[in-house]
C-alpha cells in the first residue's frame, strides 16, 4: 500500500504541546512561508521538551509502518515541527525527488490543528490521477501531462505507486482489503495522520490564512541517515548555550506579538537593556543596530537596508540584558494562573485552541500578555545577565519548568498547586523589590527618578529601621494613652516578626540568592535531563537495533532462501538437461568414439 489516512493518532493535547514547542522554536528558512523546528532544534534549545517530541514521534512512526505495511524497522531520517504560514504551499511531487533524497521510503505528516478552525486552505492532496503524474514515475517520458496520462498510468500503473496505479492493480489501496481507499484530499484536524510512500505525487494548497502546524517526519531503511545517532551524538556532547538570538521575524505573530517577551512576561519579568525596558525584541535589534552603527561612525548607512537585514545583522552581537520584576506581567500570571483551564501556554494573539484543537476544553479569552508599556515602574533585579532574549527566556523558562512542574516540561497539564507555589515566589520577589525601593536599593526603570543602588546591609538596615520606628512609633502612640494594652503588645509583636521578614528577602534578593540557586538548579536539572534523555535514547535506539537487525536477519534469510532457491533450481535445471546433453553428445562427431568401427566400414 503506498498511502494512508488515520485520524486521531496524537491526542489532542499532545498536538497543542508541540503547537507550543513549534510557536517557541521554529526558526524560518525552511521554505518560504513556512518555519520548522527540528529534533536538534528542541534538542539543543529546549531538551525537556524531548521527551514529548519523541514519543509523538514514535507513535507516528509506529502508526504510518503499520498503515503502509512497511513493519521493517524505518528509521527516522528527520523530524520536523512545520508551522505554515500564509502563501506557503507546494506544488505536485515526491518527497525523494532529488538525488541526494533517494534513501527516503515514507514519508508521515501528523497534523496538529484544524483545516477551516485554526487556519484556512493548506489542503492536501494526493497525486491519484494522470494529471499529477507529469511523468514522475518516468515511464511516461514528455508525453506524461494534462489528461493524457503516462503510458505506466494507461496500462495500469507505474509501480511506484505516484500515478495512483497501484490501487488499480490492486483493487485495494489497503493491502488488507475491505477498507476504504483513503481519500484524495485531506483536510487537517489535531492527530490525523497522512502517510505515503516517498514515490507518491501528492502536494498542498496554499495556506490563506492562520497558521497550520504539522509533525512531519521522513523515514528511511539507510541507518547513514538515522537521525537518532546524530541526536545521540548532540544529547552526550557538551551543553551548548545557544550563542545569538534569532532573527525577530521568527518570533513575531502576525498582530505583532513577541512571542520572547510573551514567554518572559509569563515568568513574571521583563527584559531590560541599558536602563531601558523592551517592549518588543525587534526595539532591542533596532537599538543594538543603531549603537553598532553609532560605533562603527556609519550613523546613516541602517537607513539603507531592510529592516528584516538590519535584524540579521544585529542579531548576532551578544548585547547584555537584564532582568526587571514587572509587576503588570505578575498580574497576567496570577490571571492566568486563576482562568478555571490552564492554556497549556496560549498566548495572546494566539488563535483560540478550544473547540478548534478538538480538546473540547472550555475557550478562555487569551490573557493579554502585552509586553511591558512606557512608564510602567519596574525594579531591575542586578548581578544577572544575559546576552541574548533567548538566552534570558530559556533560563526563565527553565525556572518556571522547575517551578512549576510540569507546566512547559512534559507532557501533563500544570498543576494549580506548583502555579500557586511559583505565583508565591514571584510575589515575594516582587514584594522584596518593592522593598528594597524604600531602600533605594534598586533601580528603577521605566520612571524619571532612577533609585541610586546602595549596598546590600544598608538597604537592610535602612528598612529594618524603618519598621523599628514604626514599631517604636505605633508603641509609643500606645503608651501615650495610658498603659500597653494587650493589642499593641500584639501589633508590636507582629511588626517585628514583619520586620524579621523584610530583612530576610531583602538579604534573599540583594544577595540574588533565590536567582543563583535557580541558575544552580537550571543548570543541575539540564545535566540530569540531558543524561535522562540520553538514557532513554540509547535504549531506545537499541530496541530499534534488535528489531531492525532481527528485521534485517529475516530478509536476508528469506533472500538467502531466495538464492537457494535458485541454486537448487540450476542443479535441477542441470539434472533435467543431462540426459539431452548426453544424448547430444552422443551425436557429435569428434566424440562419437564407439562408432569407430562401424565408421571403418567406409
Ligand atoms: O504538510 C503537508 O501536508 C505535506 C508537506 C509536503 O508535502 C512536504 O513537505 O514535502
Ligand atoms: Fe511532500
Amino acid at each position: 500500500m503506498q498511502r494512508a489516512v488515520l485520524t486521531g493518532v496524537l491526542p489532542p493535547d499532545i498536538c497543542r504541546e508541540l503547537i507550543w514547542a513549534a510557536r517557541s522554536l521554529a526558526v524560518v528558512g525552511y521554505r518560504d512561508c513556512v518555519a520548522s523546528a527540528t529534533i536538534f532544534d528542541v534538542a539543543s534549545a529546549a531538551p525537556a521538551l524531548l521527551m514529548p517530541l519523541v514519543a509523538a514521534r514514535e507513535a507516528v512512526r509506529a502508526a504510518a509502518e503499520a498503515a503502509l505495511g512497511l513493519e521493517l524497522g524505518l528509521l527516522v531520517e528527520f523530524t520536523g515541527l512545520l508551522c505554515w504560514r500564509p502563501g506557503a504551499s507546494i506544488g505536485w511531487h515526491h518527497d525523494a525527488n532529488r538525488p541526494y533524497l533517494r534513501q527516503r521510503c515514507a514519508s508521515a505528516v501528523c497534523y496538529l490543528n484544524a483545516a477551516g478552525a485554526d487556519f484556512q486552505g493548506g489542503t492536501f492532496l494526493f497525486g491519484d490521477s494522470h494529471e499529477s503524474c507529469r511523468g514522475w514515475c518516468g515511464s511516461g517520458g514528455g508525453g506524461a501531462g494534462r489528461g493524457g496520462g503516462c503510458s505506466g498510468c494507461r496500462s495500469g500503473g507505474c509501480g511506484k505507486g505516484c500515478c495512483g496505479g497501484s490501487s488499480r492493480r490492486g483493487g485495494s489501496l489497503f493491502a488488507s482489503g475491505g477498507e476504504p481507499v483513503p481519500p484524495l484530499e485531506v483536510h487537517a484536524a489535531p492527530g490525523t495522520l497522512v502517510a505515503y510512500g516517498a514515490h507518491v505525487q501528492h502536494r498542498v494548497r496554499p495556506v490563506t490564512a492562520g497558521e497550520r502546524y504539522a509533525l512531519t517526519l521522513w523515514l528511511t531503511e539507510d541507518p547513514q541517515h538515522d537521525e537518532d545517532a546524530r541526536l545521540l551524538a548532540v544529547l552526550t556532547g557538551p551543553v551548548e548555550r545557544p550563542a545569538a538570538p534569532l532573527p525577530a521575524s521568527m518570533w513575531l505573530l502576525p498582530d505583532g506579538t513577541d512571542l520572547r517577551l510573551c514567554r518572559v512576561a509569563m515568568a513574571g519579568f521583563a527584559l531590560a537593556w541599558r536602563g531601558r525596558l523592551l517592549r518588543s525584541a525587534a526595539e532591542l535589534e533596532d537599538a543594538a543596530e543603531a549603537d553598532a552603527g553609532a560605533a562603527a561612525g556609519g550613523g546613516g548607512a541602517a537607513n539603507s537596508v531592510g529592516a528584516g537585514q538590519k535584524r540579521a545583522a544585529s542579531a548576532v552581537q551578544p548585547v547584555p540584558l537584564q532582568l526587571a520584576v514587572q509587576p503588570a506581567a505578575l498580574r497576567a500570571w496570577r490571571e492566568w494562573q486563576a482562568a478555571p483551564e490552564p492554556r497549556c501556554w496560549e498566548l495572546g494573539g494566539a488563535p483560540a485552541a478550544a473547540g478548534t484543537a478538538g480538546g473540547g476544553g472550555t475557550a478562555a479569552a487569551p490573557v493579554d500578555f502585552q509586553p511591558a508599556a512606557p512608564n510602567v515602574p519596574a525594579e531591575l533585579v542586578a548581578g544577572l545577565e544575559f546576552s541574548s532574549v533567548q538566552e534570558a527566556v530559556l533560563a526563565l523558562e527553565h525556572w518556571v519548568w522547575r517551578h512549576g512542574g510540569a507546566a512547559s516540561g512534559t507532557r501533563e497539564r500544570p498543576s494549580p498547586t506548583s502555579h500557586e507555589s511559583l505565583g508565591r515566589e514571584m510575589e515575594r520577589l516582587a514584594a522584596g523589590a518593592a522593598h528594597k525601593r524604600k531602600g533605594g536599593a534598586l533601580e528603577q526603570l521605566g520612571g524619571a527618578s532612577g533609585g541610586r543602588r546602595s549596598g546590600h546591609a544598608s538597604a537592610a538596615e535602612a528598612t529594618a529601621a524603618a519598621a523599628v520606628a514604626e514599631a517604636a512609633a505605633a508603641a509609643g502612640a500606645e503608651a501615650q494613652q495610658g498603659e500597653l494594652t494587650d493589642r499593641s503588645e500584639m501589633h508590636l509583636l507582629n511588626l517585628r516578626e514583619t520586620q524579621r521578614e523584610l530583612t530576610n528577602q531583602i538579604d534573599a534578593i540583594t544577595g540574588l540568592q533565590v536567582l543563583d540557586n535557580v541558575r544552580a538548579s537550571f543548570l543541575e536539572r539540564m545535566a540530569r535531563v540531558k543524561g535522562e534523555v540520553g538514557d532513554l535514547l540509547a535504549q531506545t535506539e537499541g530496541m530499534l537495533r534488535t528489531e531492525s537487525t532481527a528485521t534485517l536477519d529475516f530478509r536476508k534469510r528469506a533472500a538467502n532462501a531466495g538464492r537457494l532457491i535458485d541454486i537448487l533450481n540450476l542443479r535441477t535445471a542441470d539434472v533435467e538437461q543431462r540426459p539431452e546433453t548426453l544424448f547430444s553428445a552422443a551425436q557429435e562427431p569428434g566424440a562419437a568414439d564407439e562408432g569407430e568401427g562401424e565408421g571403418g566400414d567406409e
